[in-house]
């Protein structure tokens, strides 16, 4: 895993800023994705398994962890959190939000429980050919964090075909525009949980962003979600 202080936070940040998210390429090595990817069989890592189509959030199959986390997932969404933290607070003063997120992971877990949100939030999703999420955004309780993160596990061309990460944004007074991303395997994509602001005539404004995932046209696609704020 490349070091998580050795990133270009300046970079990422203009990226952030100026589209609501943000791409890493090769954050994790090719080995660590296949050692996540083998975590999705064992049962005992999780406290639930969505089937997607039950919910109509799509079709594949997702797990949240159980705590404690595995100490690798536990480090990267603490390690990622801080520099993020920053990041969010000055979202915050641009749109003038009465927010400000404390600057270690464990703080904003502390303030997660003190809401009564509990329950772990990191992810593994499992799509097969068909499978597809549909737009969404992944707030679980009035406490969110206004970032969070998806590690590519598999290789678009080799392991599966389709299934691009769409993001859309809304568009003040029209409709929503869509972005697609293809990373790479070990590639780490930063994105808007919620809404990120964009500059108007009159100060900044909040543009609502959501995620998913398209078709898969063939083979399996692995990803895993940190998201950082817990879940009632
Ligand atoms: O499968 C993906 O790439 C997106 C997963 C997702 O919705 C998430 O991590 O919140
Ligand atoms: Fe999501």
């Amino acid at each position: 895993m490349v070091a998580i202080e050795s990133l270009n936070w300046y970079k990422i940040q203009e990226s952030l800023d100026e589209k609501g998210y943000a791409h890493i390429p090769a954050l994790l090595s090719i080995e660590e994705c296949n050692k996540l990817a083998a975590y999705y069989t064992q049962e005992n890592l999780y406290r639930s398994v969505i089937n997607m189509q039950r919910y109509r959030f799509g079709k594949g199959e997702y797990k949240y962890f159980r705590y404690p986390l595995p100490s690798g997932i536990q480090k990267l969404r603490e390690t990622i959190y801080s520099p993020l933290a920053v990041i969010a607070n000055e979202w915050m003063n641009k749109l003038s939000l009465d927010i400000q997120f404390p600057l270690t992971h464990q703080q904003l877990i502390a303030h997660c429980h003190r809401a009564g949100q509990l329950r772990p939030t990191p992810l593994i999703l499992r799509y097969e050919s068909g499978g597809f999420n549909t737009l969404h955004q992944d707030l679980y309780g009035d406490v969110y964090f206004p970032f969070q993160v998806v590690f590519a596990l598999s290789q678009q061309g080799t392991d599966y075909e389709g299934g691009e990460l769409v993001f859309t944004e809304q568009i003040p007074r029209a409709q929503s525009k869509a972005m697609i991303m293809r990373p790479n395997q070990g590639d780490a994509i930063i994105f808007t949980t919620n809404f990120r602001p964009v500059k108007g005539t009159r100060g900044y404004y909040r543009a609502a962003m959501k995620h998913g995932v398209s078709e898969v046209k063939s083979g399996i696609r692995h990803a895993l979600g940190i998201i950082f704020h817990d879940a009632t």
